[in-house]
């Protein structure tokens, strides 16, 4: 399996979450060319979910990948870059994909005893697949009992890994403001109620949410990615749009950033003269690992030429959260030695670490067939 080829073909066919088709089928393809007597694959949505039967089994092992991209304009200038515009792989699925077909081939060559599910899992960007996913009979037919998965890390040199015990990954909640007021000519901004100042402003006033309404013990991020407002140079604008997310390492602190928003967008109805509607679109769960799968894997790392280092958490958000809020397992950061970071449009990771990821994928199921933790 030539996973170079494998990886420039995913990346040059980016998808929404949900929207995977191509991806789904060129996933299919390549499973097809492996495939034996031992393997099942069911489809669920724009996702897959095959499961490669073990020569003795007494448990279910799982490993997700998450297929999707991002809606990014792709600047690598690389040959093989996306095809579509809009969209890249910019969060390193493509490696996540080809990564997992990789443990997938080894598997198939040798097999172990118990059953292993490779989940090809949609829309992690958003909306979420995660979550659906767990809910589904598919998945709950397949009976897992333990589950891991890695994310690319642009920042970590290939051969080193990264992880921790409990809190990886952090709380998250997506964040849509719209402003509505009564727009106007721009030479009468007294007879108007402008929805660009309201929506700068606001989104100005609210950077005080984290440093003045939050536990600063307790981490808290609150960005706004994207505003839009009007419709021409020369008119007051009618209405505006504020685009976010919210993370943090609490739960709780989320619910406290939400209530803090609201009593803001309050106060803004009544001086800005508007109405502000809320949407906190998708909401994912913190990626909590389980330490006795840690301690597994550090010494997997051990046994092979890679270097372990301990991780810090983070405020990036995985849905992979919600896997192991139900099943016992972790998520390891992979080092891919990117000059620029995830959601980038310039990340080009170091496909050397492709195989060093399949191998490392594989190893980990072989030691987690081989133990026994209670
Ligand atoms: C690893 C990674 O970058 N994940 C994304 C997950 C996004 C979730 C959702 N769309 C949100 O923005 O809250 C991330 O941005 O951290």
């Amino acid at each position: 399996m030539d996973l170079v080829k494998i990886r420039r073909a995913l990346h040059k066919i980016p998808e929404r979450g949900f929207q995977e088709f191509k991806t789904q089928q060129y996933l299919l393809d390549q499973i097809e060319s492996v495939r034996n007597e031992r393997m099942i694959i069911t489809k669920w949505r724009t996702g897959l979910l095959v499961k490669v039967l073990g020569t003795n089994k007494t448990k279910t092992i799982a490993y997700r990948a998450d297929i999707d991209g991002l809606p990014i304009t792709e600047q690598t200038g690389l040959d093989f870059k996306s095809m579509d515009e809009s969209m890249m792989h910019a969060c390193g699925h493509d490696f996540h994909m080809t990564i997992a077909l990789g443990a997938l081939n080894k598997l198939i060559k040798h097999p172990i005893k118990n059953d292993v599910v490779f989940i090809f899992q949609p829309a992690e960007e958003g909306p979420g697949g995660a979550k659906p996913l767990l809910a589904s009979a598919e998945l709950k037919a397949l009976e897992v009992d333990e589950v891991f998965s890695l994310h690319v890390a642009p920042e970590l040199p290939v051969g080193t890994v990264s992880t921790k015990p409990g809190l990886l990954f952090a709380n998250t909640s997506e964040l849509f403001i719209d402003f509505k007021g009564k727009g106007g000519h721009a030479a009468y901004p007294h007879l108007t109620h402008d929805m660009a100042v309201a929506a700068s402003t606001f989104l100005v006033s609210i950077q005080q949410i984290v440093s003045r309404r939050t536990n600063p013990i307790e981490g808290a991020v609150l960005t706004i990615g994207k505003m839009t407002a009007g419709t021409v140079q020369n008119i007051i604008a009618e209405t505006a749009r504020l685009e976010g997310t919210i993370r943090t390492t609490e739960p709780t602190t989320i619910e406290t950033i939400k209530s803090e928003i609201e009593i803001f967008s309050r106060g803004f109805e009544l001086s800005h003269h508007c109405k502000i509607s809320i949407d906190y679109g998708s909401n994912y769960y913190g990626v909590y690992n389980d330490a006795r799968y840690v301690q597994l894997f550090k010494d997997t790392v051990k046994s092979t030429n890679n270097r372990f280092i301990e991780a810090k958490e983070a405020m990036t958000g995985e849905d992979f959260g919600y896997f192991l809020k139900d099943i016992p397992g972790f998520m390891f950061w992979l080092g891919v030695n990117s000059d620029y970071g995830l959601h980038h449009a310039k990340l080009n990771p170091d496909e050397s670490a492709l195989q060093v990821g399949a191998d490392l994928v594989y190893q980990t199921m072989l030691d987690l067939d081989n133990a026994n933790i209670e």
